[in-house]
């Protein structure tokens, strides 16, 4: 079968691979849809994702549905899952055994293998695959009305709904998002859907904001100066100014929650001023890993700094959302797959696409799906 495989930055190669029989837990899934993630495009574009680099052949892609096509002997006996049926990757695959696994946070387990990232060697090949097989316990089946790219866009609004699970805010609540990528405007449509009264992105790009307001998935939108200070005093008083902006969206309050997606530095100074006391940021965007913060800002009006890695247990209530998608107060979430590439071939045209903000007509790029028919 075949499989796209990083050899190094840029360098995508169509290989051949021979693949066994599922084993008796596992099931063989012919991959339909992968959506490219920002992690991918970090290792297609660098071979390495921060710490993170790349040690050996790597397929990228980890958003991901499909059809089995083949079950091991377990999961034949069991009858839950059979040949034909449509599917959603979970692609993180955790111990099963350690205290994280067993409380439930299995996101958290320090043996978990996911795919298509360089955290663990030898690296778990991501689904740029014809096929691959995958513990059954780790797929989640698709209703018909929900189609295979939005079966891999279950992925990152998995991680939305982690995001805001872990908000844990009662309705009515105000929430600021910064980021209004894809995974800041799943959290957006996530908290619409969990009850927050008043939702605000941020961002430096005025084309994904429009978005973002046309297609219903915040209140009001403001665009933020791109910020360059010469010193921190400097970088905290832009934040500040920056918070204050924020904060007159939303009557002059600072925000109950405050969910960052972008993971830049100046950003989650921001994010701290325009919290309110006692309220919550979630930290979502994975940026520069040292940065210099304003932390008794924070500490001082208990406004607590939330870690978010991933998902657990979200897939079901992603599915739910899904189905209910474009109605009942959820944006339509397909409006996010904005560029769709058709065969394995395609893979590195797909990059490419999933690197620009805009395409060459000017439209704006959100997810790019890469879609194989066999
Ligand atoms: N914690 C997790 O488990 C997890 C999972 C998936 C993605 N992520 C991270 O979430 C972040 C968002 O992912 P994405 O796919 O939406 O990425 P993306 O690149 O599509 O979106 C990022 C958005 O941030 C905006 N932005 C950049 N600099 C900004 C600034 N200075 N001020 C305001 N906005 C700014 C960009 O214009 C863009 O719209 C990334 O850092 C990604 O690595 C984390
Ligand atoms: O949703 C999962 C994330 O996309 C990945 O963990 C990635 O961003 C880090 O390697």
């Amino acid at each position: 079968m075949l499989a796209q495989e990083l050899h190094a930055a840029k360098d995508l190669r169509l290989v051949r691979r021979s693949i066994e029989p599922p084993a008796e837990d596992e099931v063989q899934i012919a991959m339909r849809a992968t959506t490219l993630c920002g992690s991918d495009l970090h290792y297609f574009t660098h071979f390495a994702n921060g710490d993170f680099k790349i040690k050996e052949p790597l397929s990228p892609g980890h958003e991901c549905s499909g059809v089995i096509v083949a079950v091991g002997a377990v999961v034949e006996k069991n009858r839950d899952l059979k040949v034909g049926d449509r599917v959603a990757v979970e692609v993180g695959v955790p111990c099963g055994d350690c205290d994280r696994c067993v409380e439930g946070t299995y996101n958290v387990c320090s043996k978990l293998r996911f795919r298509s990232s360089a955290t663990v060697f030898p690296h778990y090949q991501g689904t740029l695959q014809q096929r691959f097989n995958h513990p059954a316990q780790w797929v989640h089946k698709l209703p018909e009305t929900i189609s295979f790219a939005e079966g891999a866009l279950l992925e990152p609004l998995a991680v939305a709904i982690h995001a805001v699970r872990k908000a844990g805010a009662k309705k009515g609540a105000s929430c600021l998002v910064v980021g209004a990528g894809a995974v800041g405007l799943l959290c957006a449509a996530v908290a619409r859907r969990f009850g927050y009264r008043y939702i605000v992105l941020a961002d430096i790009v005025q084309n994904r904001l429009d978005f973002a307001l046309f297609h219903g998935f915040a209140d009001a939108a403001v665009k933020l100066p791109v910020r360059r200070s010469r010193t921190t005093e400097e970088g905290l008083a832009f934040a500040k100014e920056d918070a204050e902006t924020l904060s007159q969206q939303n009557g002059d309050k600072a925000f109950d929650r405050t969910f960052e997606c972008t993971g830049v530095e100046s950003c989650v100074r921001t994010s701290i001023y325009a919290t309110r006391n006692g309220g919550k940021i979630l930290l979502v965007g994975m940026g520069t890993p040292v940065q210099t913060l304003p932390i008794s800002a924070a500490a001082l009006r208990e406004v607590d700094i939330i870690g978010v890695w991933r998902y657990a247990n979200c897939y079901p209530r992603g599915i739910e959302l899904m189905e209910h998608a474009g109605r009942d107060g959820i944006p339509d979430l397909k409006k996010l797959i904005t560029h769709s590439f058709q065969g394995l071939e395609e893979a590195g045209a797909a990059f490419d696409m999933a690197a620009k903000t805009c395409d060459e007509e000017g439209r704006l790029v959100i997810k790019v799906v890469l879609e194989n028919a066999e």
